[in-house]
């Protein structure tokens, strides 16, 4: 395999394009507008022609996305670094994985975490006391994807039990999480695919320790639980069986939240809310493995994705979610793109070409982005595609919802067709327009269209990978940081730097 995918070939055939013009093509339009489980996506303010989209769609094809996509959903081995399958569609669906242990694991560690998740409404949850606080210690795929999905369902959230996510080392995270809790009604959600993590044990030694100070060693056991692909070492740290919740290896960190990894929302919105949002990502699956390549969703924003950034040289892309519930998704984005898509290397070892893996994927809450970002993306010399994410209904008949939803209707249409300057200050207030940009819609913010979305987005970045070349599901340039914190931690400075050595004092660590 090559890492060689034609982009640029591509994008020189169609070099000049002028996009505002291409709006007037029906054909075009047609082909560039998608449907599927309750989201809408437009690709029309994209800068490719009709023959261009045409060639990728047959590049998708000549690159056997469609093999790749029915090997991920019969629960082959996708990740060949780590010898393992990907198995977050599993988790939505266990039938894909037939009458297998896998899936009669999953199924047995569902029934555990539903009933786990019922006992929230007890008066006697917690050793005779009920829940009313849920701290989720856990850090990259088990901290993000959680607690995207609580923010944005905050709407589905279960009365009276509120919850906080801790994942950071700085101690102000974890006070901040307990601060006027009651250590009786709180409990402990360690969640750890591994059950090594630095950050995540250190925190959970430290809650602990919280418990303990207040309800004495007999008061643990009620109050943890934990989700991990490695119970053993859940039941070393001190954990009772009975509340450890095992999901599979197989399942990747950052693809995690559908598993017991996801017990946060269980907890916190019920597991009937976490159904639907299963359901709502099953919809999404169904579309992507039986779509045709050219009418298919996530891999119609895949393969724009990887012209923007292959193709035309774009090293980033900005998402602007025009909602407040929304507003992590860029981060929950980052994590699951660039964790995935960050390699330099194809899945063979060879090099990737230049431009041949993720961009940088940043952005925030729209319309607060116009008013800090949005500036350098219409007039600064640096250009980014833009993602818009918009939903129709907000709940309410409310000027603040229509007007929120007119400005991302305005932004794309600026970035498109920019604007002439007049008078004295002519040259300063031109826009040159020409500026990339997709808009997705949801009817509502429900459990189902999130889940579609996310799905939508696993999906895509499953692909570029395909298209790419490369393993999206391992993540190895993690390791050197990890490993050169623990020799410093443990005083071992051989090798390090001049400058490493002199902050280590500056900070006190020697
Ligand atoms: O769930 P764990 O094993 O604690 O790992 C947390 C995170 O650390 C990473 O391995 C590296 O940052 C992520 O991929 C993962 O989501």
């Amino acid at each position: 395999m090559t890492s060689e995918t034609g982009m640029k070939a591509i994008a020189a055939a169609q070099a000049g394009v002028d996009m505002a013009s291409l709006l007037s093509d029906e054909a075009r339009s047609d082909a560039l507008q998608f449907e599927a489980a309750g989201l809408y996506l437009d690709l029309r303010r994209q800068k490719l022609t009709l023959p261009t989209w045409r060639a990728l769609v047959e590049r998708a094809d000549v690159l056997g996305v469609d093999e790749r996509l029915a090997a991920l959903f019969a629960g082959e081995i996708v990740n060949g670094t780590e010898q393992r399958p990907a198995l977050h569609p599993a988790c939505r669906n266990p039938a894909l994985l037939g009458e297998s242990d896998a899936a009669a694991a999953m199924i047995a560690t569902r029934k555990k975490t539903r009933a786990f998740a019922d006992l929230m409404g007890r008066p006697d949850a917690l050793d005779g006391h009920p829940v009313r606080r849920v701290v989720n210690i856990g850090i990259g795929g088990s901290d993000l994807g959680p607690r995207f999905v609580y923010d944005a369902l905050g709407a589905f959230r279960r009365e009276g039990v509120e919850t906080h996510f801790v994942s950071n080392l700085d101690p102000a995270d974890l006070d901040d999480a307990l601060e006027g809790a009651d250590p009786e009604t709180t409990l402990i959600l360690v969640i750890s695919k591994s059950f090594t993590t630095q950050e995540t044990l250190m925190n959970a030694r430290a809650a602990r320790a919280w418990i303990v100070e207040h309800l004495g060693e007999a008061g643990v056991s009620a109050r943890f639980a934990a989700a991990t692909a490695c119970p053993d070492k859940a039941k070393t740290f001190g954990l009772d069986e009975a509340r450890i919740f095992a999901f599979l290896d197989g399942v990747g960190g950052r693809y995690s939240l559908w598993s017991a990894a996801g017990l946060a929302l269980e907890t916190g919105l019920g597991s009937d809310v976490f159904d639907r949002l299963l359901k709502g990502a099953q919809a999404m699956d169904e579309h992507v493995a039986t779509a045709p390549l050219d009418r298919n969703m996530p891999v119609a924003k895949a393969l724009i994705d990887v012209f923007n950034r292959a193709g035309l040289g774009l090293p980033s892309r900005c998402v602007a979610a025009y909602s407040s519930r929304l507003e992590r998704l860029p981060s929950y984005l980052q994590q699951l793109e660039m964790e995935s898509l960050g390699k330099s290397v194809n899945a063979e070892g060879q090099p990737l070409s230049e431009g041949h893996s993720g961009p940088l994927v940043w952005g925030g809450r729209g319309s607060d982005l116009q008013h800090s970002v949005f500036q350098w993306l219409h007039q600064g010399l640096d250009e980014a595609p833009v993602d818009f994410i918009a939903i129709a209904d907000h709940g309410r008949d409310d000027e603040r919802v229509r007007a929120l939803n007119a400005n991302l209707a305005a932004q794309g249409a600026a970035l498109t067709h920019g604007r002439t300057g007049e008078g004295a200050l002519a040259l300063h207030k031109a826009i040159r327009g020409g500026r990339a940009s997709a808009t997705f819609v949801m009817d509502r913010l429900s459990p189902e269209t999130l889940g579609a979305l996310i799905a939508l987005h696993e999906h895509k970045v499953f692909v570029e990978a395909v298209i790419y070349g490369l393993n999206p599901f391992d993540q190895w340039g993690v390791e050197l940081g990890k490993s050169l914190a623990r020799s410093i931690l443990s005083g071992d400075m051989a090798g390090f730097d001049g400058p490493a050595r002199e902050l280590t004092h500056r900070l006190g660590l020697d």
